[in-house]
């Protein structure tokens, strides 16, 4: 089942709840909160203070994206915000498999990123205890870029492995997309479309979305 999880990174913070209010009114069952922390990535967003903020005004599933180093460090606080899938890079942390089972210990949802330079092998080891893998499609640290295209096999790799081996993970890919050119992800196999720019920037964002459902149907 494909869906789309808006990046709040690209919305209006001062209309957030205006942006949310319009999102409840279409199909959308994620929103993407993309925490950058000036280390990891050349860029500071918003921390877990902002995500409690929004937990009250809606039952969206938060599908939060740490691009944080050390990530271990700030769990709890991801959790207690709200939370309901957390997911860190790879390259953030030296001991990634003892923070997935940390996350699961709280009961929610365990993500793993990999940045466009990291291979997809690096995480064989991981994969049949992750609830989700989020491909980036651009270098982390902004919204706008342009989608990076030899990312795509590394999608379709996570497809046949996840295929063979009959694991869980939701394929998540991350960057770069629009309405434009996410069938090509779709077709290598992403599930879970993020996209930050295209969504909020749209003249009218409950249409662009609306075009997102309607494309999702024909797969
Ligand atoms: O993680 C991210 C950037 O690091 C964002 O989720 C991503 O860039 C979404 O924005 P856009 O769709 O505009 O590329
Ligand atoms: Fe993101």
């Amino acid at each position: 089942m494909l869906e789309l999880a808006p990046s709040l990174l690209s919305a209006n913070f001062y209309n957030l709840k205006e942006d949310l209010s319009k999102l409840k009114k279409t199909d959308v069952k994620y929103i993407h909160l993309d925490v950058m922390d000036g280390n990891f990535v050349p860029n500071i967003s918003f921390g877990p203070g902002l995500i409690k903020s929004l937990r009250p005004y809606t039952d969206l599933i938060f599908d939060t994206h740490l691009m944080i180093e050390n990530p271990e460090k700030y769990v709890e606080d991801f959790v207690n915000c709200g939370s309901d899938i957390i997911t860190f890079h790879l390259e953030a942390t030296k001991h990634p498999h003892s923070l997935v089972q940390k996350i699961k210990s709280y009961g929610k949802k365990a993500g793993i990123s990999l940045n466009p330079s990291s291979l997809e092998q690096d995480l064989v080891y991981l994969l049949e205890d992750l609830d989700l893998v989020l491909v980036m499609s651009v270098n982390p640290g902004f919204g706008g870029q342009k989608f990076i295209d030899s990312q795509l096999n590394k999608i379709e790799n996570l497809r046949k492995i996840k295929e063979e081996k009959n694991y869980n993970y939701i394929i998540e890919v991350d960057g770069g997309i629009k309405s434009t050119n996410v069938t090509k992800a779709i077709e290598s196999g992403a599930e879970l479309i993020v996209s930050g720019s295209d969504v909020f920037k749209a003249e009218d964002l409950i249409d662009r979305v609306n075009e997102y459902y309607d494309i999702f149907k024909r797969y």
